[in-house]
C-alpha cells in the first residue's frame, strides 16, 4: 500500500514537473505556446480522422453516393495535409520556446550550483555526479518539450482511434489494454538506461575533465612539456569506453524490454484485424468498417510506438527535474539561514571559538579546535605549511563553510545568525585561485562591487589602493581594453598582472568588515610582496579605523608578514602560536625557526 502510494506520489510529482515545462513556456511566450499546442494536437488527431473519413468514403462508394464520396474525399485530403504539415509548423513555433526554456533552466542550474552562500556541496562527489548528468540533460529539454507536446496530441489521437474502433466492434475497445505492456516495459527500459547514466557519471566526468584539459590553452604548456598527449588520449578513451560500455549494456536491456512490449501489441493488433475481417466475410460489417480497422489499427501501432518513444523522453525529462530537485536539496544549507544584519562597524572584532571543521569529502579534519581573537581594526597574518588549514579557516570566516563544531562570532553575534548575503556584502576577499574575468578591464575590476561595475573613477581608486594602476596603464585602450581570449582583440595578461587586477577588485568595496587576502601575491617576489603587504597594512590601519574592519593576510612567507599586528601560525589544522612578530621571534618557537630559515634562504 505504502509502495503504491509512493509510486502514485512519484508519478504525480513527475507529471507536475513535466507540466511545469509547459508552464515555463507559457510564461515566456503565451501566443507561441498556444499555437504550438494547438497545431501539435490538431496534426496528431487528424490521423484517426483520416481513418473515419476513409470508411465514410468507402461505404459511400459502395452505395454509389457520389456527393458523399466527394465530401469524404475532401475530409481525407484535409486530414492528410494536417497530419503531414501541422507538426512541422508546430516545430517552428516551439523551437524558439525550447531555446528560451533551456535558457531558463540553465539560469536555475547556475543558481543551484553557485547561488547559495555555502559552497560545501561542491565537495560532494554525489553533487558532482548530479551536475555532470544535468549539464548534458538540460540541453535535451528541447526534445523533452517536443515529447510533451506530442504526448498531448497522441493522447487525443489514441482516444479518437479507440472510439472509432469501438464503433466497429466493442471488443476493439480492449485494444488499448494491449498497449499497456508496451508502455510499462518502455518506462522500465528508460529507468534501466537512466540508472546507467548515473552509474557512468564518474567516468563521464573524468573523460570530460581530460577533454577540457586537452583543449584549453592554459594546460597546453604542461601537456607539451610532459609529453602527455598520448597518455591523455589513452586515458580519455578508456574512461569513455567505460562509460559507454555501461550505457551500451543498459541500452541493450532496454531495447529487449521494449521489444517484448511491442510484440504483445502486434499480437493483439493481428487478432483485432482478423475479428473484423471474419465479421465482414459473414456480412455483419461493411467494407468501410474493414478499411477503418486496417487503417486505424495500423495507426494504433504507430501511435503506440510513438507513445513508447515519447514516454521514454518524458521519463528522461522527469529524471532531469528529479535531479534538479536533488541538486537543489544537496545545495541547500543544512540549517536555515540566519536573518541578522552585520553591524555598521566592528567594535570588538571577530572571535573564533573552538572551531573544528572537516570537508564532507574527506575523513580528516582540516581545522581542530581553533580559537582566535581577531580584534577590530587589526591586521592579522596567518602563516603555516601547505595543508595546515589556513585557507579553510579563511573560508569559515567568510561563511563559505559552516564549522562542524564551535562558533565564529562577529561582535559577539554568531555568524550563523547573520543573513549570509548580508555578511558576504561586507567582505572583501582575494583568493589564491582568483577568477580571471574575461571582460573589459573596467568591469573585470568593477565586479568587485557590482553596483559600480562601470564606474571608472571608483575602479581607478581601487586599482590605486591595490597598487595595480600600472597594469591598466600598459593596456592599449586603458580601462576599456577587453581582457582575455574570449575577445578577438582581447589583451592577454601575465599571471601576476591578472592577480593584481584581482587585488584591485578586492578593494572595490569601501566598507568591508573583513578583508581577506589569501596568498594574493603568490605570483610576486618576496620583496614586492613585503612592500605590498606593508602598504596594505598601513592603508588598513588608516581606513579601518572607521569600520573596525579586520584584515586577514595569508602567506607562506614568514619573512613578509612581520608588519601584521598579530601573526597566527597554523600547523596540522591547529593554532600553533599567536603573537606579534617580536613576541614570536623572542619565544624561539616554530615561527622563529622558520622565519630564520627563510630569511637566510632569501639572503643567500
Ligand atoms: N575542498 C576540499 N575537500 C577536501 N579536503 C580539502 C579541501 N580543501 C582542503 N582540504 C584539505 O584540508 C586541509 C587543509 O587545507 P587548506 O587548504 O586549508 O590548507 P592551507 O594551509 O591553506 O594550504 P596551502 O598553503 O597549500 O594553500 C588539507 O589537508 C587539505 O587536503
Amino acid at each position: 500500500m505504502t509502495g503504491a502510494r509512493r509510486l502514485l506520489g512519484a508519478w504525480r510529482r513527475g507529471t507536475a514537473d513535466t507540466l511545469e515545462l509547459l508552464v515555463t513556456c507559457y510564461r515566456q511566450d503565451r501566443g507561441r505556446t498556444l499555437v504550438a499546442l494547438a497545431l501539435m494536437v490538431a496534426g496528431t488527431v487528424a490521423a484517426p480522422l483520416t481513418a473515419l473519413a476513409l470508411r465514410a468514403m468507402t461505404d459511400a462508394a459502395v452505395d454509389g453516393a457520389a456527393g458523399r464520396v466527394v465530401v469524404a474525399a475532401v475530409v481525407v485530403a484535409a486530414a492528410g495535409i494536417a497530419t503531414l504539415t501541422f507538426a512541422h509548423f508546430a516545430h517552428i513555433a516551439y523551437f524558439e520556446l525550447a531555446e528560451l526554456d533551456v535558457l531558463a533552466y540553465e539560469a536555475r542550474f547556475m543558481t543551484i550550483s553557485n547561488g547559495s552562500a555555502s559552497m560545501a556541496h561542491h565537495d560532494s562527489p554525489r553533487f558532482a555526479d548530479t551536475l555532470t548528468v544535468l549539464e548534458r540533460e538540460i540541453q535535451r529539454l528541447r526534445v523533452g518539450l517536443q515529447a510533451l507536446l506530442t504526448a498531448m496530441g497522441l493522447a487525443g489521437a489514441l482516444i479518437l482511434t479507440f472510439v472509432a474502433l469501438g464503433t466497429v466492434d466493442p471488443w476493439l475497445f480492449l485494444l488499448p489494454l494491449a498497449a499497456l505492456p508496451a508502455l510499462v516495459l518502455g518506462g522500465a527500459a528508460e529507468r534501466v538506461v537512466d540508472r546507467a547514466r548515473g552509474e557512468s557519471a564518474p567516468s563521464t566526468r573524468g573523460a570530460r575533465h581530460l577533454y577540457r584539459l586537452a583543449t584549453t590553452a592554459s594546460a597546453s604548456k604542461e601537456l607539451r612539456v610532459l609529453r602527455l598527449r598520448d597518455e591523455m588520449r589513452t586515458r580519455h578513451s578508456a574512461l569513455w569506453s567505460d562509460a559507454t560500455a555501461t550505457l551500451h549494456r543498459a541500452q541493450v536491456r532496454g531495447a529487449l524490454l521494449r521489444l517484448l512490449g511491442q510484440l504483445a501489441f502486434v499480437a493483439a493488433y493481428v487478432a483485432a484485424v482478423l475479428i473484423v475481417v471474419r465479421a465482414a466475410l459473414a456480412g455483419e460489417r461493411s467494407a468501410g468498417d474493414v478499411v477503418l480497422v486496417v487503417v486505424a489499427a495500423a495507426q494504433v501501432n504507430l501511435q503506440v510506438t510513438a507513445a513508447v518513444t515519447v514516454g521514454q523522453d518524458l521519463a528522461r525529462l522527469r529524471s532531469t527535474f528529479r535531479r534538479m530537485r536533488e541538486a537543489e536539496e544537496q545545495a541547500a544549507p543544512p540549517t536555515p539561514d540566519g536573518t541578522g544584519t552585520p553591524p555598521a562597524r566592528l567594535t570588538r572584532g571577530i572571535e573564533v571559538d573552538r572551531v573544528t571543521f572537516g570537508y564532507d569529502s574527506s575523513p580528516d579534519l582540516a581545522l581542530r579546535d581553533v580559537s582566535l581573537s581577531l580584534p577590530a581594526g587589526a591586521t592579522v597574518a596567518i602563516v603555516g605549511e601547505n595543508g595546515s588549514g589556513k585557507s579553510s579557516l579563511v573560508k569559515i570566516l567568510c561563511g563559505l563553510y559552516e564549522p562542524t563544531s564551535g562558533t565564529v562570532r562577529v561582535d559577539a553575534v554568531d555568524l550563523r545568525d547573520l543573513a549570509p548575503h548580508a555578511w558576504s556584502a561586507r567582505l572583501a576577499a582575494c583568493f589564491q585561485d582568483f577568477v580571471r574575468f574575461e571582460l573589459p578591464a573596467v568591469q573585470a575590476v568593477g565586479v568587485g562591487d557590482v553596483r559600480h561595475v562601470d564606474d571608472e573613477v571608483r575602479v581607478g581608486a581601487a586599482l590605486a589602493r591595490a597598487d595595480a594602476q600600472d597594469v591598466v596603464d600598459q593596456l592599449e585602450d586603458g580601462l576599456r581594453t577587453p581582457l582575455g581570449k574570449t575577445y578577438a582583440d582581447g589583451a592577454e595578461l601575465s599571471g601576476g598582472q591578472w592577480q593584481r587586477l584581482a587585488l584591485g577588485r578586492t578593494f572595490m568595496r569601501e566598507d568591508p568588515l573583513l578583508v581577506v587576502l589569501d596568498e594574493p601575491t603568490s605570483a610576486l617576489d618576496a620583496e614586492t610582496e613585503y612592500a605590498l603587504f606593508t602598504r596594505y597594512a598601513e592603508h588598513a590601519r588608516r581606513t579601518h579605523h572607521a569600520t573596525g574592519a579586520v584584515t586577514v593576510l595569508v602567506s607562506h612567507r614568514f619573512t613578509t608578514v612581520r608588519m601584521a599586528d598579530l601573526i597566527v601560525v597554523m600547523a596540522d589544522g591547529r593554532v600553533h602560536e599567536v603573537g606579534s612578530h617580536d613576541e614570536l621571534v623572542a619565544s624561539g618557537g616554530l615561527y622563529s625557526q622558520l622565519h630564520h630559515i627563510q630569511a637566510a634562504a632569501y639572503r643567500s
